[in-house]
């Protein structure tokens, strides 16, 4: 992907009461696989490099949760902000961040083009964020769009159909969407009560008091908002199909092991995500710490030793110690391969009864194990 040669910055608002979803825990802090929502939107803005800084704005009640949230799972670049009674204002407050410096844990910079977007949105991928990021530098704005699925109609006084309008010439507003910070800023300061209680389009403020014509951007089916009960339940099932499309390929510094392990990512990478790592177990990667906290959920461990077991109650307390929910069924696949002229395998079998052990004592926790050997006789 393209370098990102302006100063980029971001704002989510996730201080709203979900009162459409129902319930006593607004919908940006239900758990998704024993992860708030919030959180999988937070580190989708986070894995993005060219981000400098992101600022969730909350309900004053929920600062401390948030704060806990970005302590548990990590996060990186957050500083937490007090919303406002309505989105717009949340949104206002944390634009008022970067414009004032006001924030009294870290120092921010002003950036040239800001993205906003829900919280409550948590398939937001880099493609996407890159478009609206390179068109709102050209344009002054930029949004996120979808076909409309639903035509649109209003009704009269009489609560009869007055007029319908032609669904084809019409796009529902999604998120994400940027703006050139100067030209968003401008906006919200020129805001009237009206517009800050009522309004729902920041692209229309940037048109309205800054003469900008947003540039609109073809998004994703998934970039919809969880607005209802339903939406957090496609949620969750989208996120465990995403688990299960992804896989750590572990490899020793070995290179003969290595070199499997290059040959399963090139064949497996056009089914699923694959991410190949060469590392030693024994030293605390921090590359693996990132994959776990990414939730892969699928590892295939290839070595060549004589003690396998140890190798994988080393993945395995790497795992328990890091903070993926185990909720979701880990699968761990031990490939021994075992490279000799002999046609013995080099794994003994008391090995194999120790692997087995292991296995059943792990599943208790979610954790299935299982194991594949491989003799390669002529290396
Ligand atoms: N005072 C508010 C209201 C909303 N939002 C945020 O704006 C996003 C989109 O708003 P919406 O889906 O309407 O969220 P809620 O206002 O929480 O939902 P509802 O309208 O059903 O109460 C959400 O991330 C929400 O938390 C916000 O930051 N501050
Ligand atoms: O789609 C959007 C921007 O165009 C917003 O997410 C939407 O307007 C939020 O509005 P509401 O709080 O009314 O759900």
């Amino acid at each position: 992907m393209e370098p990102v040669s302006v100063a980029v910055s971001a704002v989510l608002p996730a201080g709203g009461s979900g009162e459409r979803l129902g319930g006593a825990t607004p919908k940006q802090f239900c758990g998704l696989q024993g992860r708030p929502l919030v959180s999988y939107a937070v580190r989708a803005m986070e894995r993005v490099s060219w981000i400098s800084d992101i600022i969730v704005v909350v309900s004053p009640e929920n600062i401390e949760t948030m704060k806990s949230i970005i302590e548990k799972y990590g996060h990186k670049r957050v500083t937490v902000v007090k919303g406002g009674v309505t989105r717009h204002r949340s949104i206002f407050n944390g634009l008022k961040v970067f414009a004032e410096n006001q924030s009294s844990n870290r120092l921010l910079q002003k950036p040239e083009v800001v993205i906003i977007h829900d919280a409550v949105r948590p398939f937001v991928e880099e493609d996407i964020l890159l478009k609206v990021v390179t068109a709102a530098k050209e344009h002054g704005a930029a949004g996120a769009i979808r076909p409309l699925v639903s035509t649109v109609i209003a009704s009269g006084e009489d609560g009869c159909l007055d007029h319908s309008l032609e669904r084809a010439r019409y796009r529902a507003s999604e998120m994400p969407q940027a703006f050139l910070f100067d030209i968003i800023y401008q906006a919200y300061q020129q805001c009237t009560d009206h517009d800050l209680d009522y309004g729902t389009e920041c692209l229309h403020l940037a048109l309205k008091y800054c003469k900008t014509n947003a540039k609109l951007v073809e998004g994703t089916a998934d970039l919809w908002k969880v607005t209802y009960k339903r939406d957090l339940y496609a949620a969750e099932s989208i996120i465990k199909d995403n688990l299960s499309q992804q896989i750590c390929i572990i490899t020793d510094l070995k290179e003969a092991v290595a070199q499997v392990g290059f040959l399963l990512h090139e064949s497996l990478k056009s089914q699923v995500k694959v991410e190949a790592i060469s590392i030693s177990l024994s030293k605390n990667d921090s590359h693996l710490q990132n994959i776990f906290s990414g939730e892969c959920y699928n590892f295939l461990c290839i070595n060549d030793k004589e003690y396998a077991t140890e190798e994988i109650q080393q993945l395995v307390d790497m795992l328990e110690k890091s903070n993926i929910p185990l909720l979701y069924p880990i699968v761990l696949i031990l490939v021994h391969l075992s490279i000799s002229e002999n046609i013995f395998f080099s794994i003994e079998l008391e090995e194999l009864t120790k692997i087995k052990k292991f296995a059943r004592e792990v599943k208790k926790k979610n954790i299935l194990v299982y194991g594949l050997l491989i003799q390669c006789k002529h290396w």
